[in-house]
């Protein structure tokens, strides 16, 4: 594929409702948005989910458009690519920064199942033509209003509920929700809120038949979650600290975690996303696909990665009305019975909303060939 140019967009949008996790509460969005275009014309689309402070990760908005500027985008545009999987090799100069590569890395996929006239679920291999949705609910303001959240998720269809849990909203909100709820499939995310000094302590989460506890302890950290696996019926999952196949290889060995947590966006790209999801087959640790609160453009790459075939538990991509007023792309993400269909169409499946996109772009850049 001969790359004509890349456009960067900085997008602003306001959450439908506040998230809060154990790490903060984001009210809105800043994302960088990729537009790879080839001389014929055709787009790649590609979704940043680095957000403006580095609490999830150290990457951020700001940091990623320094690094495709100065970095990324000249070794992309440097000669023509003959498939995706060439991007993370030509990437390999810049350590870290997985969101941004990742951003560059998805929109060339697309691209290319576009010149193919193929999905881009077909073209990463995937097998499914829908996929089962979860939801996350982020840590609310009494048991009260948790409670009442999750009846209306239910009703709506999700097939997993996902709560936050941290020092202090842990046990007493899972008591609440097993009362409420004794047989729902759910699970509880910490985002690193415990330490290994924690261990007796998170025993106590056998009890409420949770799928998995996700990410209890630091975010760089697999040898500690691999004690706590040892003292725990329930799970582990991990999210954070997984950034690529060797980190995936080593918290297997380790017996660090039973399920991981795929974000495209955590492990530089679609490319290495299917050298994990082909391990994990591998050594039957099940796969799903996490969520960073993506606009439809991410969300249509979760969707596709999510229909490769070891993505076998709920994951987290919602449908787009439960983000945003309005989303960027045509065909919204829609849900049905708890499922979303896998677009057959070209690519991501979605089209891009451009005049949506132009009126809540904030920055733009394009960078020639
Ligand atoms: O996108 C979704 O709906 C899931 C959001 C979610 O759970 C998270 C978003 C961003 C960072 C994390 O704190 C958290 C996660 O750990 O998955
Ligand atoms: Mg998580």
């Amino acid at each position: 594929m001969e790359i004509n140019s890349i456009t960067l967009r900085q997008i602003k949008m306001d959450l439908l409702y506040p998230f809060t996790t154990s790490v903060g509460t984001e009210y809105d969005k800043d994302i960088i948005l990729v537009e790879a275009s080839a001389s014929s014309g055709v787009s790649g689309w590609g979704e940043s989910v680095s957000i403006l402070e580095p609490i999830y990760n150290e990457e951020t908005v700001q940091t990623n458009w320094h690094i495709m500027t100065d970095f990324l985008i000249p070794k992309l545009l440097a000669e023509p690519i003959l498939h995706p999987d060439e991007v993370t090799d030509r990437f390999k100069g810049v350590r870290g920064n997985y969101n941004a590569k990742a951003a560059l890395e998805g929109a060339i996929w697309d691209l290319y199942a576009k010149t193919k006239n193929i999905s881009l679920a077909k073209a990463i291999g995937g097998v499914k033509d829908k996929i089962e949705v979860g939801v996350s609910v982020g840590i609310q303001d009494s048991a009260r209003e948790m409670l009442k959240q999750i009846e209306g998720y239910l009703q709506e269809g999700y097939k997993r509920i996902k709560v936050k849990i941290k020092p202090g909203w842990d046990l007493n909100i899972l008591k609440a929700i097993r009362r409420e709820f004794p047989d729902i499939q759910l699970m509880a995310d910490a985002n690193c809120a415990y330490g290994p000094e924690d261990i007796d302590h998170l025993k106590a989460l056998d009890d409420f038949k949770l799928m998995m506890i996700e990410q209890p302890f630091a975010h760089d950290d697999i040898i500690d979650h691999a004690k706590l696996q040892a003292a725990l019926k329930t799970p582990i999952c991990l999210d954070e600290s997984i950034h690529s196949v060797e980190d995936a290889r080593k918290a297997i060995e380790l017996g660090s975690c039973k399920i991981i947590n795929l974000k495209i966006g955590r492990v530089g790209g679609l490319t290495e996303s299917k050298k994990i999801h082909d391990l994990c087959e591998k050594h039957q640790i099940p796969l799903w696909c996490g969520g960073m609160l993506e606009a439809g453009i991410g969300r249509a790459h979760n969707i596709a990665i999510t229909s490769l075939s070891n993505f076998t538990l709920p994951g987290d991509t919602a449908p787009s009305a439960h983000y945003w007023k309005q989303d960027i792309i045509q065909p919204q993400v829609e849900m049905k019975d708890g499922y979303i269909s896998v677009p057959e169409g070209p690519g991501i499946g979605y089209e891009p909303d451009l005049s949506r996109i132009q009126e809540l772009t904030i920055k733009s850049k394009t960078f020639k060939n």
